[in-house]
């Protein structure tokens, strides 16, 4: 039984990337009504607020798992990943990329996995170290004084929507090109304090996002329209974008995102290897997978 005290915290990422996990989430339903609450930051502050233990669960940045690992499970089945475009995290440029290496890039604040995507790209296979400084995320204003502007979420794709005249690198696109492999953005992390202290709430929030995925993908059409209605475009714009995104998590996945830490590891942006600790539906840590 649930206890009545009972209540976890939910990040929820503020872009449309993460809608289908959240759009028919079953918030209403007698057995979670009073027992979840949700908090709609963007992916850096949902880090911190995880990392806190403000927030008990939900998607953050797949590097913020990377450096706190020891803290957190992972639910397998759902997360933000692409095998090649991803069409909201976009690197604009002026020059190619050959010389962007050797120049000055403005960084979105509200990105982690993405910000360091791009520093391994630019350190493993462009042979550079440029110049980085955070920004908000404003396309116009990152380019007066930069050779490149990395933007993600809504704030990409509202960019990829205007005149700017810019080259653009996709950076799924270009992970897939050098690699070969698959990206994860967001992982679904949970507190290992928080699964311990309520496993049954934690595997009936693991069913309802499972159900929210199923029939948002399943039935897209009104989800689609909102996306339409808040963000702006076509139907067709946002068909293409949750189609061309991935809401799973298995060993396609895992095994892309393994790659990726170990480059960070490599690189000496994270202290150790990374292994990926899923949660499994007993909850406990001690009967939980480990990979990598
Ligand atoms: C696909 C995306 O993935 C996101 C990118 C993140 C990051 O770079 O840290 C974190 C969560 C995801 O929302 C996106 O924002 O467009």
């Amino acid at each position: 039984m649930t206890d009545n005290k009972d209540i976890i915290r939910i990040g929820k990422i503020k872009y449309t990337n993460v809608w289908p996990l959240f759009y028919r989430f079953p918030t209403g339903r007698a057995d979670l009504r009073d027992h979840v609450h949700f908090e709609e930051q963007v992916p850096t502050q949902l880090n911190r607020g995880i990392a806190s233990g403000e927030i008990d669960m939900g998607p953050i940045s797949s590097y913020a798992y990377g450096e706190n690992y020891q803290q957190y499970l992972l639910y397998p089945d759902m997360s933000v990943s692409a095998l090649g475009e991803v069409k909201s995290i976009l690197l604009f440029h002026r020059e190619p990329l050959e010389s962007v290496a050797n120049g000055s890039i403005a960084l979105t604040t509200s990105s982690a996995s993405s910000v360091n995507l791009l520093r391994i790209i630019m350190e493993k296979y462009y042979k550079g170290k440029p110049q980085y400084s955070y920004a908000a995320p404003s396309l116009t204003d990152m380019m007066v004084q930069n050779d490149a502007a990395l933007l993600i979420g809504d704030d990409a794709i509202r960019a990829s929507w205007q005149n700017h005249g810019y080259r653009v690198t996709d950076l799924g696109a270009e992970w897939l090109r050098q690699t070969g492999q698959w990206m994860s953005f967001a992982v679904w992390a949970i507190r290992k304090d928080t699964a311990e202290r309520h496993p049954e709430l934690v595997k009936r929030v693991f069913e309802a996002f499972l159900e929210s995925k199923r029939k948002s993908l399943a039935d897209p059409a009104g989800m689609i329209q909102q996306a339409v209605d808040t963000i702006g475009g076509t139907r067709s714009y946002w068909e293409g974008y949750f189609g061309g995104l991935c809401y799973d998590f298995g060993a396609p996945q895992w095994s892309g995102l393994q790659l990726y830490y170990d480059y960070a590891y490599e690189l000496g942006f994270l202290p150790e290897r990374v292994p990926l600790q899923i949660w499994s539906d007993s909850g406990r840590s001690d009967k939980t997978a480990v990979r990598g």
